[in-house]
């Protein structure tokens, strides 16, 4: 996993790395500097582009000051470096950096507090005003540095961080942020990167590896992290010699009603093609002939009308309930039905989680380790409503160690928040997902991980991140404007194969 600092963590390791390793913190610049420049070289190859580097007075604009140096050193000629003279301070890397750039004969114009805003001629701006610092919305000469940088509507790199973007935390939603193409970061994501109020704001980013003391970060032990495909090969058991159906266990997915079967088939399908040894859906009678068509592995229990089915719980080693599900008392009489009988954790989807947040007396009866699986609607109903995305963190984490639970948030880096109030963000996935029936292929793949006898965390880990794997490998070569989520169900034993060779 790789840990997820906040921006004043990252001061922390930085300042170790200078002192443990040891190394001169304007040496650190130079060496961030360099793994900026090594990406940005093999993306923009054209030596002929023009190109801007604005730079504030603080670290971040020693980098942008040390990076302007180096491309130059690559020949990049068309450089023009804007000093934004906006505060009295400035860091004494900055000034090194500065010295070291005098006398190399690029363009250096400096901006004042005066706001005469420069007129551009660069195709690309570097943006490395403001970085990690940043501790307050931008406002005066840098606010409308920003907002004139934005109506130029040009290409922006940015150094680390967005100027104006807070890295963690709230960020006010009108906030005024320099809007990047690209953002080259140090480290790691930021964490605000990985929320959906980033999306106005950072087209894409990259991370490049400065070299910070890996064991100090390690040390700090984050309450976030972020999932690599190594985490998952370390998670994923292959299946073995001599094994059989039993092996693998007993699947139950509670849902569908007669006008949402393809919910129930849909779930049913990501547990049967995750691997379950056995996958039963407790569906009403109408949907009998649809289950056996669609997928014919797939077994039945019956739900009649007003009356609870016949299940023997026991025999089922992971049970979901929730999708297509409806919100009838039929529907409530089952969820309760499922939370008295059963005590091994449970996946609890769609409108089962509606359910229990109109029913809040359910909640007694939920077991540890139990599963919940909201997109941001049913999360706000389950906890109330929330103003962004760093609040509902903050909810998951502190809500999932409150009641035992792992909590998956889903969207673009679905969180999975778990009982010892960490969250891990997905890496795969994409838009091409965004489509109804993704989230029930989801509750399948982590219900069926369950009954294999994963733990509840590595369940909803490895299970998030097979569904996105599944949907990048389906879409991203072929450029998929949508991935349908039955496609996606079938993917997925190719998608477990390789992550288990
Ligand atoms: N470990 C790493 O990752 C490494 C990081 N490095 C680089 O350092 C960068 C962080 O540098 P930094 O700490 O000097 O802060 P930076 O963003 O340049 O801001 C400068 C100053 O601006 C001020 N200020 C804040 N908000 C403001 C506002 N709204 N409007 C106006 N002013 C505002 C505030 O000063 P204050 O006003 O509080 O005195 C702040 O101190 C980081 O992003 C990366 O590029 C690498 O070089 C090496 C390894
Ligand atoms: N833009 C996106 N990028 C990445 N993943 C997405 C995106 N949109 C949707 N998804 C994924 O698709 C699933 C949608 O779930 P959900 O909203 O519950 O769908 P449904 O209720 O229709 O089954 C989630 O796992 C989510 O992470
Ligand atoms: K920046």
């Amino acid at each position: 996993m790789l840990p997820l600092l906040t921006a004043q963590q990252i001061r922390q390791a930085d300042a170790h790395t200078v002192i443990t390793e040891p190394i001169s913190s304007v040496n650190l610049m130079e060496r961030a500097s360099k793994a900026f420049v090594g990406w940005f070289i093999n993306h923009f190859q054209d030596k002929d582009l023009t190109i801007a580097v604005y730079c504030g007075t603080g670290n971040n604009g020693g980098d942008g000051l040390a990076i302007a140096r180096m491309l130059y050193d690559h020949r990049y000629l068309n450089i023009d470096v804007k000093i934004a003279r906006f505060s009295d301070n400035a860091t004494e890397d900055f000034n090194t950096n500065l010295d070291r750039i005098k006398n190399m004969g690029l363009d250096l114009h400096e901006l004042k507090r005066d706001g005469v805003l420069p007129a551009e001629n660069a195709s690309i701006l570097i943006d490395a005003l403001l970085g990690s610092g940043l501790n307050k919305p931008l406002s005066g000469d840098y606010e409308q540095l920003a907002q004139h940088i934005n109506a130029l509507n040009k290409t922006v790199v940015a150094v680390d961080v967005p100027t104006g973007f807070l890295p963690d935390g709230e960020m006010a939603a009108d906030a005024t942020v320099v809007k990047a193409d690209l953002v080259i970061t140090f480290q790691q994501p930021k964490l605000n990167f990985l929320l959906p109020e980033s999306a106005p704001h950072i087209n894409c980013w990259e991370v490049v590896n400065i070299g910070l003391d890996e064991g100090f970060v390690q040390s700090l032990e984050s309450s976030y992290q972020f999932v690599s495909e190594k985490d998952i090969k370390s998670i994923l058991k292959p299946r073995k010699r001599f094994s059989n159906k039993g092996t693998y266990g007993h699947a139950l997915i509670i849902a569908g009603q007669a006008k949402t079967m393809g919910a129930a088939l849909l779930s049913s399908a990501g547990s049967a093609y995750a691997g379950a040894g056995l996958t039963t859906a407790c569906i009403p009678e109408s949907g009998l002939t649809a289950l056996n068509t669609y997928l014919p592995e797939l077994m039945a229990i019956i739900r009649k009308e007003g009356a609870l089915p016949d299940v023997n719980w026991e025999q089922f080693t992971a049970i979901a309930i929730g999708p297509g599900l409806g919100k009838d008392t039929a529907a409530l009489n089952l969820l309760t039905a499922v939370f008295e009988n059963y005590n091994k954790p449970i996946v609890v989807d769609a409108d089962a989680l509606n359910l229990l947040a109109e029913n809040t007396s359910l909640w007694q009866n939920v077991p540890e380790g139990t599963i919940l699986t909201p997109h941001m609607k049913e999360f706000d109903r389950l906890f109330g409503k929330h103003n962004n995305w760093w609040q509902r963190l903050q909810t998951a984490t502190k809500m999932a160690a409150k009641h035992h639970i792992c909590i998956v948030l889903k969207n673009d880096y679905t969180m999975v928040a778990t009982p010892d109030g960490k969250a891990y963000f997905n890496s795969t996935s994409n838009a091409a997902m965004a489509t109804g029936g993704m989230g029930d292929v989801l509750t399948g793949i982590i219900t069926s991980l369950l009954a294999q006898k994963y733990s509840p965390q590595d369940a909803c880990i490895a299970g998030v991140y097979l569904h996105g794997k599944a949907g990048d490998e389906l879409a991203t070569p072929n450029r998929m404007n949508v991935v349908l989520p039955g496609r996606l169900a079938q993917q997925l034993p190719l998608t477990m194969a390789k992550l288990t060779a």
